[in-house]
């Protein structure tokens, strides 16, 4: 198959669909790969170092999707990339198509297939191509809290570990996935105070397990979170529901409970955010202040690192990338795991959570594909 790699255009993602290392696999299995020049800088992988692993490179992202027969990205297409996808061509990225209703009509009118690496599932009910940058964001979360909470930042000038004889950050972590885990143990190493709610017990089970009491938990209701929002330095957002808009759980009323100066990081407004004073913003302009609190709600946080981000999704997205350009669309309809990744499928959408959020027509997949 031929497969085409443009360079990323959201502000300040310097993330590349494919590294040098994984285009070496993709030839290896007889595909040939396009990549658009600079496409790797971000990562320090010159249009030399592609080429050594067997690419072709071209000057244009124009010339990479008329050339190809999937593109693999990060982020989700911008308009002007939608306005290049056509019918019977794979885009294999990140969508997070339920907050955003014109992307996904972009999507349907191009009439191409879009696997979403978010929903693609594994065999223990996981999201093996999220979870690396969950993992990323997670870690993330809490550097972006402590440089929010400096002083001049407009924070409350907290050190979030405190010093012996002060008392640290006290952080609230809503939803105990990925994120949440990864955000905790970063919390848990500089020394903050740290509370998780979920609304899964064996995940607060199996965190209470992992963190052998570091951490409180707690389950997720109404009044727990706003006990807990009430009485933290930050709040980290931090849940899912796979392919659906976030759960609003933080509502404008809770939050101005919060001392000024406290910080919010709403890793979840990808998915539209679970606050509701949240809306997203970028690595440019990361922060924004709602009555007297730091809001972080910047949607592609893990493009800030791309070496570790690029790599680390890679190596997830390796072998479905390559299943993909092995069998085409016959892969994403025959494993159940790229399946769950179909959001768009020639041109309708196919994942249910989806197409619910945006209140557009669900095609069940075995009617999209009939
Ligand atoms: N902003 C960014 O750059 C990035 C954002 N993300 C986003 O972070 C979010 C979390 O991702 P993961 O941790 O991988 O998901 P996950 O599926 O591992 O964890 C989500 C957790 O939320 C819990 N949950 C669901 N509804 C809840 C509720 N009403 N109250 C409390 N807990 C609830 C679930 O039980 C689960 O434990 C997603 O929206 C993901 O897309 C991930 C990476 C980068
Ligand atoms: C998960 C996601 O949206 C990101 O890594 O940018
Ligand atoms: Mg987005």
């Amino acid at each position: 198959m031929k497969v085409g790699v443009p360079k990323e255009i959201k502000t300040h993602e310097y993330r590349v669909g494919l590294t040098p290392g994984a285009v070496r696999e993709y030839v290896a299995a007889g595909h040939t790969v396009v990549i658009e020049t600079d496409a790797g800088v971000g990562i320090g992988a010159a249009d030399q170092d592609y080429r050594k692993a067997g690419a072709a490179i071209v000057g244009s992202a124009h010339e990479v999707f008329v050339s190809s027969e999937m593109i693999v990205k990060i982020k989700e297409p911008q308009p002007s990339e939608w306005a290049l996808l056509r019918e019977n061509q794979i885009l294999f990225t990140y969508l997070h198509l339920a907050p955003d209703p014109e992307q996904a009509k972009g999507l349907m009118k191009s009439g191409c297939t879009a696997v979403a690496y978010e929903t693609v599932s594994d065999a223990r009910g996981g999201l093996p191509l999220l979870a690396p940058m969950s993992e990323v964001a997670g870690r993330l979360a809490i550097e972006a809290a402590g440089a929010a909470l400096k002083r001049y930042a407009g924070g409350r000038g907290l050190l979030i570990g405190g010093v012996p004889g002060v008392q640290p950050a006290r952080i609230a972590v809503v939803g105990g996935g990925v994120v949440g885990t990864h955000a905790a143990r970063m919390a848990a190493g500089l020394g903050a105070e740290i509370t998780i709610l979920d609304r899964s017990i064996p995940r607060l089970r199996k965190l209470d397990e992992l963190f052998e009491g570091r951490v409180r938990t707690r389950f997720s209701t109404i009044e727990a979170v706003e006990e807990e929002v009430f009485a933290a330095d930050v709040v980290i957002g931090a849940v899912l529901v796979p392919g659906a808009s976030a759960p609003k759980i933080v509502t404008r009323s809770m939050l101005s409970s919060m001392r000024k100066g406290s910080v919010i990081v709403d890793v979840a407004i990808d998915q539209g955010g679970c606050f509701e004073t949240s809306r997203p913003t970028t690595h440019a302009d990361p922060t924004y202040e709602v009555d007297g609190v730091i809001h972080y709600c910047v949607a592609n946080m893990p493009g800030a690192v791309p070496l570790t981000s690029s790599h680390a999704l890679n190596n997830a997205t390796l072998p479905f990338g390559l299943a993909l350009a092995n069998r085409g669309l016959a892969a994403a309809l025959e494993d159940p795991h790229l399946r769950a990744g179909l959001n768009v499928y020639r041109g309708r959408l196919t994942y249910r959570a989806v197409a619910e959020s945006l209140g557009l027509p669900f095609a069940p997949i075995e009617q999209a594909a009939a």
